[in-house]
């Protein structure tokens, strides 16, 4: 996909394909997460004292680093979507002119709250090695923690992509769902089982081969980090359902802007 050529962005197999790739980032991050203990001290609101700041040391050094990203560019790029879009900075860089590719309101839609606190309260719970605090590694995790969220954030997120993708694909029928407002009727033309499901079975491939020891590929006793099946569980509960109100949140909003 290249986002200066919309023809490559609206592409449904491209997009899937993008996705696809995304899982590797997602399960690598999840796994590397796991080394680490659970480590409340990270997500307690005021639980450091931060100067002029009032929030967790995750929310603290997830603003730092988006306000710098922001002056590199990052959140003008359509796929990339801030978990504090009110305090991001102007860039230094020149801003590039990306082909309009979305709705004009797709910035608005931004589950990331969302995103953050089933990140905390279910899958790190269910992903760290063990539980309480190991002090000299609270850097660690808010760095770890900061890499899957925006991965995963960037999966969801582009559910606006797919959402273009169909309502250009078959104008009139969404047009007619939008209109009667049937979010129902929505979720069933966005829903795809059969692609769903492959992407359930090779996340367990996939959580089974990158959380071995190459050596040990062969041994009875591979060593997985993460439970495979923990994995695809997350990806049925949280990350496909969130990633369809996306589509579902952007598609009902469509006809706001003209074509
Ligand atoms: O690939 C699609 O068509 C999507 O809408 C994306 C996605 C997903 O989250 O992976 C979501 C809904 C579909 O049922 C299948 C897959």
């Amino acid at each position: 996909m290249d986002f200066m050529k919309p023809e490559t962005v609206l592409n449904l197999d491209n997009i899937r394909q993008a996705l696809v790739r995304m899982e590797d980032t997602i399960v690598f991050g999840l796994i590397e997460r796991s080394q680490f203990y659970l480590s409340p001290s990270v997500y307690e609101v005021d639980k450091f004292s931060i100067p002029d700041f009032h929030g967790s040391f995750l929310d603290w050094a997830l603003l730092q680093m988006e306000q710098t990203h922001s002056q590199i560019r990052r959140y003008e790029a359509p796929d990339e979507t801030p978990f504090f879009p009110t305090k991001l900075l102007k860039s230094i860089l020149p801003p590039i002119n990306y082909p309009k590719v979305l709705a004009s309101y797709s910035d608005e839609i931004n589950v990331n709250d969302e995103i953050k606190e089933f990140y905390i309260n279910q899958i790190v719970p269910q992903v760290s090695c063990h539980s309480g605090d190991q002090q000299e590694n609270l850097g660690s995790v808010s760095t770890s923690d900061i890499e899957s969220l925006q991965a995963i954030s960037r999966r969801i997120h582009f559910g606006k992509f797919v959402a273009e993708a169909k309502y250009q694909s078959n104008k009139e029928m969404y047009k007619k769902l939008i209109l009667a407002k049937d979010v129902a009727g929505i979720e069933a033309s966005i829903t795809n089982s059969a692609v769903e499901q492959k992407i359930l079975e090779r996340l367990i491939e996939k959580g089974e081969s990158y959380g071995t020891d190459p050596s040990m590929k062969f041994s009875q006793n591979p060593q997985s980090k993460v439970k495979p099946e923990l994995i695809a569980q997350l990806y049925k509960d949280w990350i496909i359902p969130l990633t369809k109100k996306v589509e579902i949140d952007y598609l009902l909003r469509r006809l706001e802007d003209e074509d």
